[in-house]
């Protein structure tokens, strides 16, 4: 028989609790994201992350709806794309989001990218202050912001995020904006927890895999949540789906977690904050 984890929660700046482990869906086409999800939420995940570039958000809200869960056991997140960015097209696309996930309201709400190039991530937070206000979203927050995003940010609006999601695995540790955060008070949120799959074959996480009977991505989940972080793995695959899940009955011990610290080199998968302008 198994067993439905308890999934420990990080309290926000503002109060509200978020899932230290939920489930991600990008590059699932919508299509597939409904019985993704279905699976996850079957497994025990509750908080899910989307976002409307990774057009599956309908496909998100169907397995939301179909799932019976009452919607405070839910927690959901999305984002407003860059070409979305500016106070008022943020909150048109804001609307689109909940159409498309048939929710009233959203858990937590971020800018994706900060596209400094933009020169709008301050009106688009803006936006967000607006439907917070308005109890439209219980939670706001950025995502892929580096030190210098945040400063100005903060320095120049009156909610400090509640999240930053950022890029963060054993091979880009990403530790400057980890302090960032830290300093504010805001949470760091996982992207590519696994560095999609890139550092699972590693000798260092599969040597601590093996001395623990886990496999490797349950090696990597268990650095990231030892240290506080909140992570969002993904995967379509239903045995990962729950293996994913079935983190919280071990322990790394703090040479193996130093072990996994050494492994940082760099490693972006994706582009860098300053450069991405899409
Ligand atoms: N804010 C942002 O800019 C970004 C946010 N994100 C969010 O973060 C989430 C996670 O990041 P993502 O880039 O998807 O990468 P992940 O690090 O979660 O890795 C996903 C990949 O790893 C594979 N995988 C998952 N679990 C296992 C396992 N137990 N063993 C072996 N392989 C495994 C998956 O394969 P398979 O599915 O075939 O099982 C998939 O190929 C996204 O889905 C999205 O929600 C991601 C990128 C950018
Ligand atoms: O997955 C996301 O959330 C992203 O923002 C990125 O992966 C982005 O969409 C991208 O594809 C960058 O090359």
């Amino acid at each position: 028989m198994s067993i439905t984890p308890i999934i420990p929660t990080v309290t926000l700046n503002n109060g509200v609790e978020i899932p230290q482990l939920g489930f991600g869906v990008f590059q699932v086409p919508d299509a597939e994201t409904t019985a993704a999800v279905t699976i996850a939420l079957a497994a025990g995940y509750r908080s899910i992350d989307t976002a409307a570039i990774y057009g599956n958000e309908a496909g998100v809200g169907r397995a939301l709806a179909d799932s019976g869960l009452a919607r405070e056991e839910l927690f959901v997140t999305s984002k407003v794309w860059n070409s979305d960015q500016g106070y008022d097209s943020t909150l048109r696309a804001f609307d689109a989001t909940l159409g498309r996930l048939g929710l009233e309201a959203l858990d937590l709400y971020l800018i994706h990218w900060p596209t400094p190039q933009r020169g709008l991530y301050l009106d688009t937070w803006r936006a967000l202050e607006a439907l917070y206000a308005e109890g439209r979203v219980r939670a706001i927050g950025v995502s892929n912001f580096e030190p210098a995003h945040l400063e100005r940010l903060i320095a120049g609006s009156s909610v400090v995020p509640a999240v930053n999601q950022v890029e963060l695995h054993p091979a880009l540790q990403n530790r400057a904006v980890v302090a960032a955060d830290t300093r504010y008070g805001i949470a760091t949120e996982v992207w590519s927890p696994l560095a999609q799959g890139t550092v699972l074959d590693d000798p260092t996480v599969t040597g601590i895999a093996a001395a623990h009977g886990k496999t490797p991505a349950q090696v990597v989940l268990r650095w990231h949540l030892q240290q506080g972080r909140i992570v969002i793995p993904k995967s379509v695959t239903p045995r990962r789906i729950a293996e994913n899940l079935d983190v919280f009955d071990f322990e790394l011990a703090g040479d193996e977690l130093a072990s996994i610290d050494t492994l940082d080199r760099d490693g972006r998968t994706g582009p860098h904050p300053d450069e991405f302008n899409a």
